[in-house]
């Protein structure tokens, strides 16, 4: 069959490892050319004059140049994944050569409670996610086709810094448009030195690790480097097994204050009650910290090795158990300290955290097939029978069938069925395989941190 066109329409695909996909779609490089809007913001270098490597469209072909002055760029990225198939794609952010796990992200807008009628202003939750902790080793593909629009603020940052990979989106939005925007998404990774690439077939790579399950890969802009190089790098690197939640926490114990900016919140009977509340760092989001203290707790937060002994001397009403990146069964010392506290006092465990709890408790954890990333998760609280919408990010699972009696699984996600909760009454236990502080995001499961609350409120008595 005839290759078509190498022209400003040809999008960009994958030209090798084939599972070639149908008619060839606009491009919205083309996009580039047109002038934004008076009043917003364009995004800059996308739009320049580059001389165009053009990808021939045929499979397993690589990219010439055919000399030809084009004004837009059709390619100076590759996405190559360990199962051989090489994505071209544009690149914006920092340009190198990284490797990663590849998982995709199904989130459409954030704050929906307060903007329902207007989610089409509101940006997709990305600055949450490349500051979200829980990613780091990975590359966040964003199946929402368009990034960028609302740019980036200093209000939505979940912690300190980007962990993640890399960024892999469709379309990079030419401009941006919202009041809270200081910079936009493009500058923001090259300050932080994330890569990003764009311009390519999200929905493609998305079916792919749908069907395939996770996948590494590794980004590069490295034109000097073969396609063979780069997949070697893909296959040699190991994310399972390995303690990514050392390079994420903190450093030294610190106290946290910052309640949910009154702007946003929206839970309004708020607690007279204050309780100390030491959490564990296995790279905690700022949000987690902001909910708990809305609820009227004073949190004192601390590193992943901290002694499970110097927090009980503390006496606190309860010890919660953070999200963090990687596979549980690779922090074995993160697993003892959880046995160590339980029991003890009353304990909440989100995500990683819930997964270690899972650990704890003599249960296993098991990787999944490409996890969830997303917040459009159906989860049914199974003690009342009620569906939240939430928002989760985790790749590893709890094997109910694992854990002990008296154990029970409160929660499934109604997709796969999946153990998405837990509770042991007798320990004054509870954790959740989601994210309750999820913002921006849905707010259904936010009731979770006035049941541990109820819990330390109990243990009280
Ligand atoms: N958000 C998280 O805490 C992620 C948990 C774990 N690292 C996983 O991928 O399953």
């Amino acid at each position: 069959m005839a290759a078509p066109p190498a022209t400003a329409s040809t999008p960009s695909r994958c030209v090798s490892g084939a599972k070639p996909r149908g008619a060839a779609r606009r491009s919205p490089s083309s996009l580039a050319l047109a002038a934004p809007p008076a009043g917003l913001r364009p995004c800059g270098s996308r739009a320049l004059c580059v001389r165009a490597k053009v990808a021939s469209g045929v499979q397993g072909a690589s990219v010439v140049d055919d000399g030809v002055e084009r004004p837009w760029k059709l390619s100076d990225a590759r996405l190559v994944l360990e199962d051989g198939s090489v994505w071209k794609a544009k690149s914006f952010g920092a340009s190198g050569t990284q490797v990663g796990e590849v998982v995709f992200n199904t989130s459409l807008t954030g704050h929906v409670a307060l903007f329902t009628q207007a989610s089409l202003m509101m940006g997709v939750r990305y600055q949450e996610i490349l500051t979200d902790p829980s990613y780091a080793g990975q590359f966040v593909l964003m199946t929402n086709p368009h990034i960028g629009n609302t740019g980036v603020n200093p209000d939505d940052e979940e912690s300190n810094q980007c962990f993640l990979g890399g960024l892999i989106i469709r379309n990079l939005s030419i401009c941006t448009s919202n009041w809270r925007c200081k910079e936009t998404l493009e500058e923001y990774l090259i300050k932080r030195n994330v890569m990003g690439i764009y311009d390519v077939d999200t929905r493609a790579i998305t079916r792919r690790l749908r069907e395939d399950g996770s996948l590494v890969g590794v980004l590069s802009t490295d034109q000097s480097r073969t396609d063979d190089e780069l997949l070697e790098m893909a296959k040699k690197w190991k994310i399972v097994g390995v303690d990514l939640i050392s390079g994420v926490t903190c450093d030294a114990p610190y106290e946290w204050s910052d309640k949910t900016n009154s702007e946003w919140e929206f839970k309004k009977d708020q607690s007279s009650e204050t309780f100390h509340v030491v959490a564990y760092d296995f790279g905690i989001k700022h949000n987690i910290l902001r909910r708990l203290t809305s609820y009227g707790c004073k949190i004192t937060v601390v590193p992943a090795n901290w002694p499970a002994s110097e927090v009980l001397k503390l006496k606190p009403d309860g010890v919660l158990f953070s999200n963090g990146p990687g596979d549980p069964a690779a922090v074995p010392y993160a697993v003892k300290t959880v046995q160590e506290i339980i029991g003890k006092v009353p304990v909440f465990g989100i995500c990683m955290g819930h997964q270690l709890i899972g650990q704890a408790l003599g249960g296993m954890t098991f990787k999944m097939k490409f996890g969830h990333h997303g917040g459009n998760h159906p989860v049914c609280d199974l003690r009342s029978g009620r569906v939240d919408i939430s928002a989760q990010n985790h790749n590893y699972a709890v094997d109910p069938e694992s854990l002990p009696e008296g154990a029970k699984v409160t929660h499934i996600n109604l997709n796969d069925n999946s153990c998405a909760g837990l509770q042991y009454p007798k320990m004054k236990l509870m954790s959740l395989q989601y994210h309750p502080e999820s913002s921006p995001g849905p707010h259904d499961s936010d009731t979770a941190f006035g049941e541990f609350i109820e819990l330390m409120k109990s243990n009280r008595l």
